[in-house]
């Protein structure tokens, strides 16, 4: 499992690891977008947050249960006790990807596709991280800090951190 706050590179770096280690890709945004038959974003301007919440809980789950290969968390599940009591119990590896805010402010840039970060991108993701910050250290057995790193880089790295072979 790979989480982090948003532009960690969940989406970027999970699929590029997925095909590294030969292994399907799977990504909670999209199961939710899937079900829900919209994008996040519309979610949280059309039904708000918890809304969201629950559905991405469920997506968790069922991704659990289901996937057997990289799967992308999206970058809020870990708010949720249920969902962290999911991935501890799960057993398998979850790598924190690390990001600062320079590098996340450039990756994020200012689109409309990530609703927490409407208004001051900058100031929104700073918040964001310092009161998660806590609880992705709690559910991650392993971290991975990507600044500087390109998407291949960073894939090598938890590669190596979780000692796999390709
Ligand atoms: N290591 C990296 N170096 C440079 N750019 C990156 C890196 N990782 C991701 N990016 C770029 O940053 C942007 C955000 O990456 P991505 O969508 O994978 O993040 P995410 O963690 O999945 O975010 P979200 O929480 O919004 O789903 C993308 O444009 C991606 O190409
Ligand atoms: O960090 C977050 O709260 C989010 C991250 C994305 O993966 C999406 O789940 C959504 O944009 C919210
Ligand atoms: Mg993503």
């Amino acid at each position: 499992m790979l989480t982090g706050p948003p532009g960690a590179g969940k989406t970027t770096v999970g699929t590029l690891l997925a095909e590294s280690l030969a292994v399907g890709f799977r990504d909670t945004d999209a199961d939710v977008e899937a079900v829900a038959g919209t994008t996040v974003a519309e979610i949280f301007f059309d039904k708000g947050e918890p809304a969201f919440r629950e559905l991405e809980r469920e997506a968790v789950a069922v991704a659990l249960r289901e996937h057997d290969g990289v799967l992308a968390v999206g970058g809020g599940a870990v708010l949720d006790e249920q969902t962290r009591a999911a991935l501890r119990e799960s057993g398998s590896p979850v790598v924190l990807l690390e990001v600062g805010i320079s590098d996340a402010a450039t990756r994020v840039g200012f689109n409309r596709d990530r609703p927490l970060l409407l208004g001051n991108p900058r100031q929104q993701w700073q918040k964001l991280l310092a009161a998660r910050l806590p609880v992705y250290v709690e559910v991650a057995t392993h971290r991975v800090v990507t600044d500087g790193r390109t998407p291949a880089e960073v894939v090598d790295e938890v590669v190596q951190a979780l000692g796999v072979t390709r």
